[in-house]
């Protein structure tokens, strides 16, 4: 895999700079990473914020034009999987909250933005960026629970391995995409899923209700079944944990 890495001191998005960039010819994979980002995105209308150099901003360019449109959610599972299988070497308690957070217990340690575009009913580029809380200590208030490696390890990481290994882990599950294992990454990802037993609180346009989940579709739906066994589907920002 012919793999191009960037890296720039400051940029807008990580995101936004792929979304402008035309790749060289045979350049499977393009990575840019930032020591900071002035208009950091996150998912919807949020931003994501970083102190100088603390962090890890990057974001992943391929462009799977094997995936059928319908099964674009795949990707997300399958990056979602790669930081997890990194992250879990250095801690325990690492979990993929629906859609695509990683989780360390009840807080949240990376946030990942999956960018698509199609072209002619196909999946053209896949831009996904990723946000990881690695030696920042302190964070807004407002953050959603946020958690980083050091506070959860007591030592800082050195960004730069960790990204290495990020990437080296994408490549290889995007390896299974390539081989069109997709059953592979659908195993791995919903084993992975944060309170994936019994019920919990959640809270949609109707309030909150306690919950379990079944299963997360291919199309991304996440399926909930209340407790009178009432099936309820949601796509993304139409359902949210209450924590308990
Ligand atoms: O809201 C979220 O959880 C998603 C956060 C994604 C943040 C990362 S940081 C690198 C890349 N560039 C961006 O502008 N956003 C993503």
């Amino acid at each position: 895999m012919n793999i191009r890495a960037i890296h720039l001191k400051e940029t807008d998005s990580t995101n936004r700079w792929l979304a402008d960039y035309t790749p060289a010819s045979g350049e499977d994979m393009t990575v840019v990473v930032a020591d900071y980002q002035t208009a950091g995105k996150g998912q919807g209308t949020n931003t994501w914020e970083s102190e100088v150099g603390k962090n890890l901003l990057f974001s992943i360019l391929i462009h799977p034009t094997m995936v059928p449109v319908a099964r674009q959610f795949l990707l997300s599972e399958m990056g979602a999987v790669a930081i997890k299988s990194v992250l879990e070497k250095y801690t325990d308690g690492i979990t993929l909250k629906w859609p695509n957070d990683v989780y360390w217990k009840d807080k949240k340690l990376c946030g990942t933005l999956i960018q698509t575009s199609i072209a002619q009913h196909h999946i053209k580029n896949c831009i996904f960026g990723i946000g990881l809380n690695v030696n920042q200590t302190e964070f807004r208030s407002g953050a959603p629970n946020p958690v980083s490696l050091v506070q959860i390890l007591g030592y800082e990481l050195d960004c730069e391995e960790l990204l290495l290994e990020i990437v080296e882990a994408f490549k290889k599950t995007m390896e299974l995409v390539l081989r069109a294992d997709y059953n592979s990454i659908v195993a791995l990802y919903h084993s992975a899923l944060y309170r994936s037993h019994g019920f919990h609180i959640y809270r949609d346009a109707y309030g909150e209700f306690e919950g379990a989940l079944v299963e997360v579709e291919d199309d991304g739906h996440l399926i909930l079944r209340d407790r009178k066994g009432v099936m309820h589907s949601y796509a993304f920002k139409e359902v949210q944990f209450v924590l308990d």
